[in-house]
């Protein structure tokens, strides 16, 4: 059987050193460090991103298990406007991240987790007004190597 994304790209350890390369790129951009290192960020940032990155990307559902649903995430990112310009940088940002986190080095993987990224973010970009906005009880959206897994 094909491997999942998450087994492809190395599993979770994988997953931590891309989230942690992408808040660098992140933190160095003039647009996309904005929304980072405000005060009340959870302590565990990066590993509970990994957590979910690992849950929808085929591997375990730790993060719907212990951390939150997909209503939660969408919750933290909603309510700040349309901001379209600091959307294209973190995309950009997380291009460039997948080059500096020590993955496997297969274009079909690079181009899969780049897509993952750019459609999860158009998620997260869905409710601009208010965190009220969003509903309750979203299942974790997931991703395949033919893209968004639709069940
Ligand atoms: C424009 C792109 C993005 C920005 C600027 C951004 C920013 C942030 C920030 C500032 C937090 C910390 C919130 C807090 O603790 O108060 C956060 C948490 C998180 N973000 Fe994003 N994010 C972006 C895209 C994404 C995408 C595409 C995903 C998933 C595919 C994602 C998943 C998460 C998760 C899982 C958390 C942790 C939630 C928790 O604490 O349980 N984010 N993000």
């Amino acid at each position: 059987m094909e491997p999942t994304i998450y087994e492809a790209v190395g599993g979770y350890d994988a997953l931590v050193r891309l989230a942690h390369a992408w808040h660098q790129r992140c933190l160095a951009d003039p647009v996309a460090s904005h929304p980072f290192g405000h005060p009340g960020q959870h302590p565990d940032h990066l590993a509970r991103l990994a957590t979910y990155w690992a849950e929808a990307l085929g591997g375990p559902a730790d993060y719907s298990a212990a951390m939150g649903d997909e209503s939660h995430v969408e919750r933290l990112h909603a309510g700040n406007g349309e901001h379209h310009d600091l959307d294209e940088r973190a995309i950009a940002c997380f291009e460039a991240a997948l080059g500096d986190a020590d993955l496997p080095d297969d274009p079909r993987l690079h181009a899969t987790l780049a897509a993952y990224f750019r459609w999860g973010t158009g998620l997260m970009a869905r409710h601009p007004d208010s965190p009220d906005d969003v509903p309750a009880g979203l299942a974790l959206p997931h991703w395949s190597w033919d893209g968004p897994v639709t069940t």
